[in-house]
């Protein structure tokens, strides 16, 4: 791992030594964390500096899928968090394992941008149009998740479309790539990545989430710095949102849950419901509404349940939010989930 200050953001007050982030350097990961460092620019007039962490993951695309997917990327930028080379990070939170990491601090989960799946599709297509389009072969869709794979196998069992799913891998222009070079009629990626790297229009349906649940914390990203520094935890926590931060915390308690009783792959998307405001008396309060699906890769099985609770504005919410994650779990395995194993493999 070699760490390489690279460019600096502006500031309008160079107060101290610069705070130094630490990022990737795909495409992805340094728009995250330009945008992140503007606005903690902003919010603390202090300077901050992107640091590159290069992993043999950013080198090796086969290296990649054999030392375990993102979680390398994670795990060198804690390394260095830890080691002290940079001030803080910024992941994806969908990225993140949910055992909480010993000695770092979420500091702040930002306002979570769409978390819903997109579709890009040759000649503008939607789901429905490709599946009237491709009746003599199957649409060939491509994705390397596997809760994507169930829910196209589950929608095009239902509406009697023929697909076929295709394992790819790489950063979004190699996936939007496969569309462009005629390889594949579409993929699916998450649209917050697409928005984020200013290619959301590139997107030729956003799928509702009732066709494509999300992954766990998609769309939103995590902020993290050392633990013991209080200081810097709290100058971060401007940018943290409440009700994305509780949303979060029910999505990844669920996942947490399933995982120790189920390897099948898991959508998951809380959202505060508001409440109404009504005649004296008669409003009611926000609450969080958490659904959440488990099914087999090929679609044929899948557990969909939904479950709602209080959601309070304070900080407790996020432990109320986490504890309707375990609830909906529990729940989801006694229906059928826990039978779901050993589907992660295809
Ligand atoms: N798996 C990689 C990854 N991690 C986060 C995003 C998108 C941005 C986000 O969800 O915040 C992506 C790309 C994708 O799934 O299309």
């Amino acid at each position: 791992m070699t760490v390489q200050p690279t460019t600096a953001t502006a500031a309008p007050a160079a107060d101290g030594p610069p705070l130094r982030l630490g990022t990737r350097r795909s495409a992805l990961a340094t728009a995250q964390s330009g945008m992140v460092a503007e606005a903690v620019a902003r919010s603390t007039g202090r300077r901050v500096e992107l640091v590159e962490i290069t992993t043999h993951g950013d080198t090796s695309r086969e290296l990649l899928a054999q030392i375990g997917g993102t979680g390398v990327f994670v795990s060198a930028l804690r390394d260095a968090l830890l080691a002290g080379t940079i001030d803080f990070a910024v992941h994806s939170l969908k990225d993140l394992p949910t055992a909480a990491p010993e000695g770092l601090a979420l500091a702040a989960v930002p306002l979570r941008e769409d978390p819903r799946d997109a579709l890009v599709a040759r000649d503008g297509l939607s789901l429905d149009e490709l599946a009237a389009k491709c009746v003599d072969a199957p649409a060939r869709i491509g994705t390397g998740s596997p809760r994507r794979t169930a829910q196209l196998n589950a929608w095009a069992a239902e509406v009697g479309a023929r697909i076929e799913t295709v394992p790819i891998r790489g950063n979004v222009d190699t996936r939007i790539g496969y569309v462009h070079s005629g390889e594949l009629d579409a993929v699916v990626l998450a649209a917050a990545g697409l928005n984020r790297l200013g290619r959301l229009g590139e997107a030729t349906q956003i799928l509702d989430s009732t066709l494509m649940l999300p992954a766990p914390g998609q769309g939103a990203l995590a902020i993290e710095c050392r633990a013991d520094r209080p200081d810097l935890v709290a100058a971060l926590a401007v940018l943290d949102h409440a009700p994305t931060r509780a949303a979060v915390a029910a999505e990844r308690a669920l996942l947490a849950a399933l995982e120790a009783g189920c390897s099948a792959p898991v959508g998951a998307l809380a959202e505060v419901q508001r409440g109404t405001a009504g005649a004296a008396g008669a409003e009611s309060a926000d609450e969080l509404l958490l659904r959440a699906l488990v099914g087999t890769v090929d679609g044929t099985s899948v557990v969909q349940l939904s479950v709602t609770g209080a959601f309070g504005s304070a900080v407790a919410s996020e432990q109320t939010a986490a504890a309707l994650g375990r609830e909906l779990a529990a729940r989801m395995l006694a229906g059928g989930a826990a039978g779901l194993m050993g589907e992660r493999a295809l």
